[in-house]
């Protein structure tokens, strides 16, 4: 196509009609020659001269051509294509590069308003000896490259695009000429030494593995079991099995919580497959896997409901924190999601936020709610939750309860009147009580139990942050000295977070054995 025409587009600045370059012929020689000098390494996009957005047209703007004083620079092959293409094809009207031309050619001030892109726009001689040039090649042809980015060549948006953001349509649009003839492409047609920058492609997030609760289990625990597991590994590097590495043994268990029950247990087991003999870390750990499986085993039972009692009343108590509030919304998560009406009772009076809370995790799981205001009567609140749940055929009610041990006498007596008032409407109520105790919280969870076992009967457990940086080693101890149901275990603060305690799983995850 017009290669005439793009060359005097490349060559601009170099090739100017004597009318064009008067005022450059005002610069001296000197002048002249720093400006080349300082175009010359202008061959690469990102050196263009960068115009203004055009808010008509506020796309992809590599490279822009500014106001005409800028225009001057522009000495470089750059391929120029449309943003917002007038007329047909984008083409700018002959009629108006004509009127340009007559427009320049009877302006006696040189110096072109900066709206128009005089530096580039054919002159009407131009564009006659293009038409006489190459008969077959339509001007239009040329002028999707001759762009002014509005319909009025009047307009300050000289939007100059390098080559490579020309779009494949736009390409196409453009039709060119290769060895005289009319062409389309898809891709612009570049000249020597340039090359289409490909854009690269997008780097794709790193979808995020949510871990299975086991893999949380194990992570949670990893403290524990990679602190015992290291030590222990150390303790029978190239020794043989004797009374002073056993008691070492026994000193690392009880430190990691396990208790001396459970100690005693792993270092007799021990003694007696292999004294005197070579021991390896690893031998160590199958063997404390095994046995704390065999202390786990016996609790780690399912929650039995009866709902002949319609509801079966859950009281969970706790220390403050400890995850009572959560794990009932994951219970209620799912029981009721197993198709069984619930209701929840906010029984922790002492803090408003508990309160709604718990009203929050029944929205969530579709559960019955009951609260009070703040500060009223908990067992108050208890026993209006057993009558509602009661008229509305609820199968189990699930009533949360405040656990400030700074105050343990005031708690203790709250607790014992919530049971007392419950065991009013049904003698065997409350049905279960569940206490939560926070895996981070080590050896102090034997105490709470203690507590909480005392005053309000606990009958079953749940341990909570196990995906945390748990120290789990403490449930062993407490299976072992309090023999309560483990039912389920916390891995995680969503809905779903809540798992049926399995000993193995547990035990081989403190031990920092696959099983
Ligand atoms: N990582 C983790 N966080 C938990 C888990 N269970 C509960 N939590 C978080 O522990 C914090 C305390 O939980 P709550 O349910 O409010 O504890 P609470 O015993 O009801 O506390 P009070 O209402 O103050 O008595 C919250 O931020 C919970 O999201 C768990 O299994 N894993």
């Amino acid at each position: 196509m017009a290669l005439g025409f793009i060359k005097k587009v490349f060559s601009f600045g170099k090739e100017k009609p004597a009318e064009e370059s008067k005022a450059s012929d005002a610069l001296t020689a000197d002048d002249k020659a720093s400006i080349e000098a300082e175009l010359e390494p202008h061959s690469r996009e990102e050196d263009l001269p960068v115009s203004p957005v055009d808010p008509v047209a506020p796309v992809e703007m590599e490279t822009a051509g500014g106001p005409a004083d800028d225009a001057a620079e522009v000495d470089e092959p750059v391929l120029l294509a449309s943003t917002e293409m007038p007329g047909e094809l984008g083409v700018v009207p002959l009629s108006l590069l004509e009127a340009e031309a007559e427009a320049e050619s009877s302006d006696g001030d040189q110096s072109p308003p900066p709206s128009v892109l005089p530096d580039i726009s054919p002159s009407r001689g131009e564009i006659d000896s293009l038409r006489n040039d190459h008969p077959l090649v339509d001007v239009a042809d040329a002028e999707p490259r001759l762009q002014v980015g509005g319909s009025s060549p009047k307009q300050d948006v000289g939007q100059y695009r390098s080559s490579e953001s020309i779009s494949p349509l736009e390409g196409e649009m453009s039709g060119r000429t290769e060895g005289g003839k009319v062409t389309t492409s898809t891709e612009p047609v570049l000249p020597k030494g340039f090359a289409t920058r490909k854009e690269a492609a997008p780097v794709e997030a790193a979808p995020e593995v949510k871990l299975s609760w086991f893999q949380r289990l194990r992570e949670g625990l990893s403290r524990t079991s990679a602190q015992l597991t290291g030590q222990i590994a150390a303790l029978f590097t190239k020794r043989k099995l004797d009374e002073a590495t056993l008691e070492e043994l026994e000193d690392l268990l009880i430190q990691a919580d396990l208790g001396v029950e459970t100690a005693m247990r792993i270092t007799d087991t021990l003694s007696s497959e292999r004294y005197g003999k070579d021991v390896t870390g690893d031998d160590v750990s199958r063997i404390m896997a095994s046995e704390i499986t065999k202390v786990l085993k016996p609790v780690a039972k399912p929650l039995e409901l009866d709902l002949s009692h319609k509801p079966h009343v859950i009281l969970v108590v706790g220390v403050n924190g400890t995850g009572k509030t959560t794990t009932i919304g994951k219970l209620a998560a799912k029981l009721s999601g197993s198709g069984l009406k619930v209701m929840l009772a906010a029984g922790d009076t002492f803090r408003a936020a508990a309160i709604e809370q718990l009203k929050i995790w029944a929205d969530r799981t579709g559960s019955e709610f009951i609260g009070t205001k703040l500060g009223a009567d908990a067992a108050g609140l208890a026993y209006d939750a057993f009558e509602q749940a009661k008229a509305k055929k609820c199968d189990v009610l699930i009533i949360d309860t405040a656990g400030r041990l700074q105050n343990k006498a005031e708690l203790m007596a709250e607790l014992e009147k919530i049971v007392r008032v419950l065991s009013k409407l049904d003698p065997d109520a409350p049905h279960t009580v569940l206490q939560t105790l926070d895996a981070t919280t080590g050896q102090n969870a034997m105490n709470q139990v203690e507590i909480f076992r005392n005053v309000a009967g606990v009958s079953g457990l749940i341990m909570t942050k196990l995906d945390g940086t748990a120290r789990g080693g403490i449930l062993v101890a407490i299976a072992a000295k309090h023999k309560l149901p483990v039912y389920f275990i916390g891995v995680g603060e969503g809905i779903d977070d809540l798992e049926p305690f399995e000993a193995e799983d547990f035990a081989s995850a403190i031990a920092g054995v696959s099983h």
